[in-house]
């Protein structure tokens, strides 16, 4: 078995030692046919082990890759559905290419529809990765990162904040539009933003880099960090692919989100991996008690956000990092000397008080300031106060 180091369990499968990311199979993180073709050629004793099939001849191999590739899928989404995450990946088949009506009258189950919006960024990620994948494989990507310059300390940029004030280290978000909001800002212009952020005393950054969904960019990440923007900057994508992790390494991001709805834990356990062995931060995101219990599970997370909005209806509600802080979960993270983010809906100094009591040291805000005309001056309107030193 190259690559793949034993695989079991009762429902699905789990990898019991994590060899090095070209040692690795995608096989949990992705599964197009273009992966499947590189573990043909790759790990040709997987296919074996997987099959049990010698292929005939190319008609006969393309099925059974076909098949196979159905099964991967399948095997995947049990996996997740395992854990509790409902959001499935995308079908080898695709989605039909056009939709009729909204979700709600969308038909259930059948499988090749995304059932909501967090669901249908997710396929189109899918597609988006692979596309960006054969444009620059991952060897290329790696020699870059060989030769880029250090990543800066996001967890210790929102410690040094919190005991400078007093209140939560601020990520202030530079955020253009949303699927649930539209478009926040009409005149956007990152660097000017990120500079008038960082000048309010944010202690660091999130920039979008979704496109479709967002309107953000890598290329927005990538001239912040070349404009001479000190603050630590987070990547905020919809990581699906260790790929992704590597190309925000290199266009100057110091962290990256890692969505626990999206994510089996499996793939959260190899993606951090990856990310220490950049230097990149991971800010891993829950929105329920299943989620959090899942990450409490996963040695070396050191942040973890609580999304207050539901991804998959949009609905806010602040209460949730309350919720989920309370008791033995609450201590647990003392206990691990984890620092909670609280995240999304947060608009006014009784709200960042709220969250404070609750138990986070940093807070993830967006709207509330993005769309103020100086967005530094939001800052202050948030907390109430000036933050800046
Ligand atoms: O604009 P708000 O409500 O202040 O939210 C910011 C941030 O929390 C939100 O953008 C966010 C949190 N998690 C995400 C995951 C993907 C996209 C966006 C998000």
């Amino acid at each position: 078995m190259e690559g793949l180091v034993s695989m079991k369990t009762a429902s699905g499968i789990s990898f019991h030692s994590i060899p090095s990311p070209n040692q690795r199979p995608n096989f949990f993180l992705r599964r197009s046919s273009m992966d499947l073709q590189h573990r043909r050629f790759h790990f040709p004793s997987i296919r074996a082990q997987q099959s049990g099939t010698i292929f005939p001849g190319k008609e006969g191999e393309e099925d059974s890759l076909k098949v196979r590739e159905w099964e991967v899928g399948m095997l995947q989404n049990e996996v997740a559905a395992s854990q509790g995450i409902r959001i499935r990946r995308r079908p080898p088949s695709g989605p039909p290419l056009h939709y009729v009506g909204p979700f709600e009258f969308r038909l259930q189950n059948e499988g090749n529809t995304p059932r909501n919006i967090l669901e249908e960024i997710v396929w189109h990620k899918d597609v988006e990765v692979s596309q960006m994948k054969e444009k620059k494989p991952l060897l290329s990507l790696k020699k870059v990162i060989e030769n880029a310059p250090p990543t800066r300390d996001f967890v210790g940029s929102l410690k040094a904040a919190h005991l400078r004030t007093g209140l939560p280290g601020l990520i202030a978000e530079v955020k253009k539009a949303s699927p649930s909001r539209g478009i926040l800002r009409e005149n956007f212009d990152p660097v000017e933003i990120a500079r008038a952020y960082e000048k309010g005393g944010a202690a660091c950054l999130s920039v979008l880099t979704d496109e479709k969904y967002f309107k953000g960019s890598f290329e927005n990440l990538e001239a912040i960090r070349n404009a001479g923007v000190k603050c630590p900057l987070l990547c905020k994508e919809f990581v699906i692919d260790a790929w992704q992790i590597y190309c925000a390494r290199i266009k100057g991001a110091d962290a990256i989100l890692l969505i626990a709805a999206v994510l089996p834990d499996l793939d959260i356990r190899y993606m951090i991996k990856i990310c220490k062995m950049l230097g990149l931060a991971a800010l891993v995101e829950v929105h329920d008690e299943r989620e959090m219990d899942r990450v409490l599970g996963i040695e070396g997370i050191e942040l973890i956000g609580i999304n207050n909005r539901n991804l998959e209806t949009f609905e806010v509600d602040i209460s949730n990092t309350k919720k989920l802080l309370e008791g033995e979960r609450g201590q647990m993270i003392c206990k691990k000397d984890i620092i909670v983010v609280g995240e999304s809906g947060l608009f006014t100094p009784d709200d960042v008080a709220y969250v404070q009591e609750a138990g986070v040291k940093a807070v993830l805000v967006g709207e509330s300031i993005v769309k103020q005309s100086d967005p530094g001056k939001g800052i202050s309107g948030l907390f109430g106060k000036d933050i800046s030193l």
